[in-house]
């Protein structure tokens, strides 16, 4: 068993005597979401800037609303607060909304109007109490002490209602869901931003960049404000990387926007269970090299899905399923799809449901009736998602995206040389040579596993050796920092590599039908294979259409004591 920390809350005050950052932290994993898979726990991060006047900002949801509360009243009498902003309304935060409203019933919340909208709704049970104040662009709030606070709207489909808060007092930017990471530490600013690179960019590429449109007109607008920190809503503050991080936000952003073939993937989400799942196969498909435009038909008027529809190359289409159908919004959504899109365009659906699920089977038969042709098999969920589900949604959208690549005959863009100097250049890269192997991973309930031959040693103390691993492939979500693996070194002559050249479908047990044991890291060993080898990522380099994984050799062992390793020969080094 792992010895994981309890959840707590840490506190520490973050600028002058007035500002309090509130860190609920939990050191395992919080959720299954996508976002959340590399398992480094998170903190849910309040803030509470007190003056004449005294707000807090975001507080956390509802793992943490006794522990969280606790702690505010050991810093304030929750008699005395005064606001309470939002940059985000959803459904987990009620339960301590609810809990503060009981105790500090004088409270006026501080919102979005789509936020304003969702607190309405939810708590109902507390309309003749409930405060709001909806500030416009030119609004601001004055807490006393040159707290003046401003308001930005930020608007995203997963976060239709974003909100963030300059404080020119502080210059702190209260950024709520951009510029996070969930890692959980004693750190509360960002000291060693460096370690926080692969967190940063995977919360990144989970998150945003199938919203990047609406990410880099949020930055746009903050850019106006000449803040010194980033306070986000989750991981530590950003003080010594704001220039590079908002840097890597732009470029990330821009890349999105240079992809050959895009998706639309439009859904809608009253409880977030959708949203959950749309996340899941938006990071299949951008992982593949395919963007994505997401769209929350919610909050979207229709000539704006008309014309994401008739842009893209595939769409796909999500939906809760309730009182026995789709939602109204959903239903305007697909006539728009069915008027509009081609037929020869790739289609997709999934949804969350809770007994019946006509929703999906609707959307399904409508599409299936008109001739589309579907990339992946229907995605059906009850209630929340798992881990396996969420694997099963990322190796669909990465399904879809190859489906796409290879019905439009995507070719890598051309070189300034001649055909046939890039196939004498190709020839020789060809005479590379690498060893077969098996490469096996584990992480929680999910595993997966590649053939891999662009394997080397790559240092004798410690021994350490890399992979390369083409980004669309199932296992990369397994291999980041911190992940273990079983290398599988294949003898020459073995039926092995045949079983793992056959193509899986999504959430398929790679290893069924293979004899294997378990390592002492958890990840499977194949017992026909030469030697294995116990492997810990230390580090993985972007390198183009690959990650380049190095990681150490914690033990290993040569299952037969004769035999070759199989050696992988090639022809031309523009394929494996
Ligand atoms: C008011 C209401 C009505 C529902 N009706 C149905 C239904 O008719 N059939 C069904 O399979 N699930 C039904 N459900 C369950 C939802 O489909 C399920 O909670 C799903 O996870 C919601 O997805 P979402 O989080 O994306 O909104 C209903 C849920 C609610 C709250």
């Amino acid at each position: 068993m792992l010895d994981i920390k309890p959840r707590d809350v840490q506190v520490a005050l973050i600028a002058a005597a007035d500002t309090t950052i509130l860190r609920s932290r939990t050191w395992d994993r919080l959720k299954f979401e996508v976002e959340y898979s590399l398992q480094r726990g998170t903190t849910a991060n309040s803030y509470l800037i007190k003056a004449d006047k005294t707000a807090l900002i975001d507080p956390p949801g509802e793992s943490f609303t006794e522990t969280f509360l606790h702690q505010m009243q050991e810093s304030l009498e929750l008699q005395q607060l005064d606001y309470v902003i939002l940059g985000h309304v959803n459904p987990n935060r009620m339960v301590t909304i609810k809990a503060l409203l009981e105790l500090a019933p004088q409270v006026t919340f501080v919102c979005s109007k789509p936020g304003a909208i969702a607190l309405q709704s939810a708590l109902r049970e507390y309309q003749n109490l409930l405060k709001i104040w909806l500030p416009r662009a030119e609004d601001t709030l004055y807490l006393g002490n040159s707290h003046q606070l401003q308001f930005i709207s930020v608007p995203t489909p997963r976060w239709p209602d974003g909100l963030c808060t300059y404080d020119p007092a502080t210059r702190i930017l209260f950024t709520d869901k951009l510029f996070g990471c969930h890692v959980c530490a004693d750190e509360v600013f960002d000291d060693n931003w460096k370690a926080l690179d692969e967190d940063r960019r995977f919360y990144y590429d989970c998150l945003h960049a199938s919203q990047s449109r609406q990410v880099e007109v949020a930055l746009d607008k903050l850019a106006a404000f000449s803040a010194k920190m980033y306070a986000p809503g989750h991981g530590s503050i950003v003080r010594y990387s704001l220039s590079r991080l908002t840097h890597d936000y732009r470029t990330w952003s821009q890349q999105q926007k240079e992809q050959d073939l895009t998706v639309a993937l439009i859904y809608a989400s009253a409880y977030g269970n959708t949203a959950t799942l749309a996340q899941a196969i938006a990071k299949g498909i951008t992982k593949a090299g395919v963007g994505v435009e997401t769209i929350n038909c919610e909050f979207t008027d229709p000539a704006e899905i008309e014309a994401a529809v008739q842009k893209c190359d595939g769409f796909i289409i999500g939906s809760p399923t309730l009182g026995g159908h789709m939602p109204t919004q959903v239903q305007t959504a697909l006539g728009t799809v069915l008027s509009t899109a081609a037929k020869t365009k790739l289609a997709g659906v999934f949804g969350s449901y809770g007994w019946s699920g006509e929703a999906v089977d609707e959307i399904e038969s409508k599409l299936q009736d008109a001739g589309y042709r579907l990339g992946f098999d229907t995605i059906r969920v009850k209630f929340k998602p798992d881990d396996l589900t969420l694997q099963q949604c990322k190796e669909s959208g990465t399904d879809f995206a190859q489906s796409l690549k290879k019905s439009k005959k995507f070719r890598t863009p051309s070189q300034p040389v001649s055909n046939s100097q890039i196939d004498r250049t190709a020839q020789a890269v060809g005479q590379v040579v690498g060893s077969v192997c098996v490469l096996a991973a584990k992480r929680g309930e999910v595993s997966s596993a590649m053939l891999a031959s662009w394997v080397t040693q790559a240092s004798f103390n410690p021994p350490g050796l890399t992979v390369a691993i083409a980004k669309d492939r199932a296992v990369e979500s397994l291999t980041h920092t911190g992940d273990k693996f079983v290398l599988n070194i294949l003898k020459e002559g073995m039926n092995v590599r045949r079983h793992f050249l056959k193509p899986f479908a999504p959430g398929e047990d790679r290893f069924a039908g293979l004899d294997t044991q378990d390592a002492e890291n958890g990840c499977p060993i194949i017992n026909d294979a030469l030697a294995y080898l116990e492997c810990t990522v230390k580090s993985r380099m972007d390198c183009g259409d690959h990650w380049l994984v190095y990681a150490v050799v914690d033990n290993g062992k040569v299952i037969q004591s004769t035999g070759m390793t199989a050696v992988h020969h090639r022809k031309s080094g523009s394929h494996y």
